[in-house]
């Protein structure tokens, strides 16, 4: 297998290979986006890069010998490593919070080891043993959680190792006559769409993480991808998994379908390594669809852009992927884009005396002929509930640019920005409160200077019953607090959603950030039956400690 890409330890990873998302041509910030935000937010471009990675503050390990000598004998001692880089490389994961942290230096959050098991059986051993040895675990995928899944935080501050599941990535089974693959926590997507591209099938799940995020990290948080209209979350796509925890092993769920009691399966799925560690994931495929069709359309409002959605919904006529922009961040992406096509298309929605209106992205995938006509189909009610249709150009611009803008955030924080998003979603009914409610609170929580920041919002998923609502965040940054100006923010923020009748989180989990709220979302007696499971395969509490569960 090729050498898999690495995120960067202040960052995200170095773009692939011959491509450059995000950046101008000097490799900056583009100076179309300099000048729009400098506009809009009174911003004046500073350089505050990330201190040198060889200044970042990394104490010494505190696993004690006899702890590591019994670990180094389950797994080998190359698969027990304290060195530095390893520690750094397992620091937490990608959310603003986290940059911050170590940009600035501070790595406090740290695991003392990184370990490497190569299987259940060692994953299982390592568990009991880390079980009787007082040492936290916090299992370690892709690293990508934005929720500080891996803030490692323990109560009782004992020693504390993070599992890396690299080795266990890859394709063990593949049952095509059933639709079903086994693959290993730490694989990839690119890796495992290369193996079942092989064989003509896909797995689809694409969120903007896909390049780093792992299978066995999408099944502990419950991803939605950005197709995830069309293909399921990810929690859907999961036909079963095996889950080592420190009391023992559990085999979860049962293709096709089973009704041998309540389904154990949920439990494991969204456990956040809290439970023990996904070892092993089975999960439905499709064959690789032998037509794709991407393409804009604009509405002149958000509200008339949701009811045609509704609309869509009802008829179940929804797409694979469903993105509407609302105006400000039609007109981010419109003005932010460097290049001709979003001139052109600036210039031809004038034209048609449309303003910028809201830009929407469909995206359909499947037979040729069923892409037809569902496409037709969704057409007509579209055009019924006033859109214009902008072409094929938009839809595939959209596609080629879909995983750059974790890039361009590294740009913006160089800048002196504070960028950061967050998520709900809502029923039908209540997705226009919950975007007032939230955007209204960001603005006032992080207005400066008398400049409101930029809250730039899109319905990233589409249901039946409702949508995601996925909010970015662009604020000239407090440099004095940063940490402060985003918690109060991220405060108010969530407060106004839940009480607007949002959830919690639609997919980025609950982690450190969210457990606060969890028993707003649950009730106290829906945390008492997690800490009983807990308390069941988890008896000395060494499982992710510092997340999901409130204090
Ligand atoms: C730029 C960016 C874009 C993102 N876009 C999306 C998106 O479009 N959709 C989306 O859903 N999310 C998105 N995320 C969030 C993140 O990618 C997802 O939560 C993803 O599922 C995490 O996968 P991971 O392998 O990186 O897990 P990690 O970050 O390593 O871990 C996440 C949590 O799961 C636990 N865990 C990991 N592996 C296992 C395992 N094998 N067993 C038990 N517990 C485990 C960890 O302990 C941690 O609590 C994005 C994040 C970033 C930084």
């Amino acid at each position: 297998m090729p050498e898999q890409p690495e995120l960067t330890i202040q960052g995200w990873g170095p773009p692939p290979a011959g491509t450059d998302p995000a950046a101008g041509p000097d490799g900056a910030l583009p100076k179309a986006a300099r000048r729009y935000l400098a506009r809009e937010l009174g911003w004046t471009p500073r350089p505050t890069p990330p201190v040198p990675v060889a200044e970042i503050r990394l104490g010494p390990s505190r696993l004690p010998g006899s702890a590591r000598a019994a670990l180094a004998e389950l797994l080998g001692e190359e698969h027990v490593l304290t060195d530095r880089e390893s520690r750094l490389r397992h620091a937490g994961g990608k959310s603003y919070l986290d940059l911050l942290r170590r940009r600035s230096g501070d790595a406090s959050d740290a695991p003392d080891a990184v370990v490497r098991p190569g299987s259940t059986e060692e994953t299982a051993a390592l568990l009991a043993r880390c079980s009787t040895e007082g040492v936290v675990v916090v299992p370690f995928g892709g690293g990508t959680s934005v929720v500080g899944g891996l803030a490692g935080v323990d109560p009782d501050d004992r020693p504390t190792v993070a599992v890396d599941l690299s080795r266990m990535a890859s394709v063990q089974a593949l049952d095509v006559p059933s639709s079903l693959v086994s693959v290993g926590p730490g694989m990839r997507g690119p890796a495992l769409e290369e193996a079942l591209g092989r064989e003509g099938l896909t797995f689809g799940h694409l969120p903007q993480s896909w390049e780093f995020a792992t299978v066995g990290g999408y099944a502990a948080t419950r991803s939605a991808g950005q197709s995830s209209t069309g293909v399921g979350r990810f929690d859907e796509l999961v036909a079963g998994l095996t889950l080592a925890t420190p009391s023992g092993v559990l085999e979860l769920g049962h293709p096709p379908a089973s009704a041998a009691g309540p389904d154990l399966l949920g439990l494991a799925l969204g456990s956040e390594g809290t439970l023990g560690i996904i070892t092993e994931v089975r999960l439905r495929v499709r064959p690789k669809p032998a037509a794709s069709s991407y393409e804009g359309w604009s509405f002149r409002t958000w509200a008339t852009g949701l009811a045609a959605l509704q609309r869509l919904a009802r008829h179940d006529l929804l797409p694979n992927v469903v993105r509407l922009s609302d105006a400000d961040e039609t007109r981010a992406n419109l003005l932010m884009a460097a290049g001709a096509g979003a001139k052109a298309l600036r210039g031809s929605l004038r034209a048609r005396g449309r303003g910028e209106g809201c830009m929407l992205v469909l995206g359909w995938e499947g037979l040729p002929d069923l892409v037809r006509a569902r496409r037709r189909a969704a057409a007509s009610v579209l055009r019924d509930g006033g859109a214009v249709r902008l072409g094929r150009r938009v839809g595939d611009s959209w596609r080629r640019h879909r995983f750059g803008a974790p890039y361009l955030r590294d740009r913006l924080m160089d800048g002196g920005l504070l960028v950061e998003t967050l998520e709900t979603a809502a029923t039908w009914t209540a997705l226009p409160t919950v975007y007032d409610a939230t955007r209204r609170a960001l603005r006032e929580s992080l207005t400066r200077n008398g400049r409101p920041p930029l809250v730039l919002s899109h319905l990233s998923h589409g249901y039946a019953t409702g949508g995601s609502l996925y909010l970015t965040v662009i604020a000239d940054r407090d440099d004095a607090l940063p940490i402060q100006q985003w918690l109060t923010a991220k405060r108010a923020a969530t407060d106004a959603l839940l009480a607007a009748g949002g959830t919690l989180t639609h997919h980025h989990a609950v982690g450190a950030d969210h457990r606060p709220w969890l028993e707003q979302e649950i009730g106290p007696l829906g945390v008492d039956v997690l800490r009983a499971v807990k308390q069941q395969l988890d008896p000395n509490g060494i499982c992710n400690p510092g997340v999901l569960l409130p204090d």
